[in-house]
């Protein structure tokens, strides 16, 4: 059983839309989505605020590079367009895979610019491990620890505090 955290986002158009086509476009591999956060622009400060989300994903057959492809898909699905100057620019639709555990339950490495795993920049981003937390609470970052610390201690337990949970944007069409 090969399973995926997979981190969403979006900042341009209908938001709520683009994710819920994200989680859609998953199918069924997707076992639990977290709930809906707005976020402040991280990287580039001058774009407008994201909704961001995490969402659990497991299929026995998947490897890494499938979950890989299943996020550009997702994207594509969503009609994702971005600015293609700006490195952390704004988006319609970003879906970055955050980490991948193989059938044994470990952690999948990778040093590969296509795909690097777990993602470099999650432990760096409150509004990666914030959603996280909410469907694995006790969950770790390979290579970086217990989620809950990385989230409480400084510099991301500042940006914690400026992401706003929105439990009135709910993901699941039939939450
Ligand atoms: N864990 C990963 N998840 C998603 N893409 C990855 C990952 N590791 C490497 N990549 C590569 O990163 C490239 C750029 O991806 P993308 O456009 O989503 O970056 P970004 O969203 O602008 O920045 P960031 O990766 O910091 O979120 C892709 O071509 C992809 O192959
Ligand atoms: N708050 C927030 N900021 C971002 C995001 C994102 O999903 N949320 N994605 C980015 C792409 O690299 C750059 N900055």
């Amino acid at each position: 059983m090969s399973r995926a955290v997979l981190s969403i986002g979006s900042n341009l158009g209908d938001r709520l839309a683009h994710l819920r086509a994200a989680v859609a476009a998953l199918g069924d591999t997707v076992l639990v989505v977290s709930g809906v956060y707005e976020t402040p622009p991280w990287g580039d400060a001058d774009q407008p605020a994201y909704l961001n989300a995490a969402v659990l994903v497991a299929d026995p057959a998947a490897g890494p590079r499938d979950w890989l492809a299943r996020a550009r898909a997702a994207e594509a699905a969503a009609g994702r367009t971005r600015d293609p100057e700006r490195r952390y620019g704004p988006r319609t639709l970003d879906v970055d895979v955050i980490a991948v555990w193989d059938e044994a339950g470990q952690p999948v490495l990778s040093d590969e610019a296509e795909l690097t795993l777990p993602h470099p920049r999650a432990h760096l981003r409150a509004f990666v491990l914030r959603p996280w937390i909410d469907i694995e609470p006790h969950g770790r970052l390979p290579g970086h620890g217990w989620l809950t610390d990385l989230l409480n201690a400084e510099p991301l337990a500042s940006d914690a505090l400026e992401l706003s949970p929105r439990p009135d944007l709910a993901l699941e069409s039939d939450a």
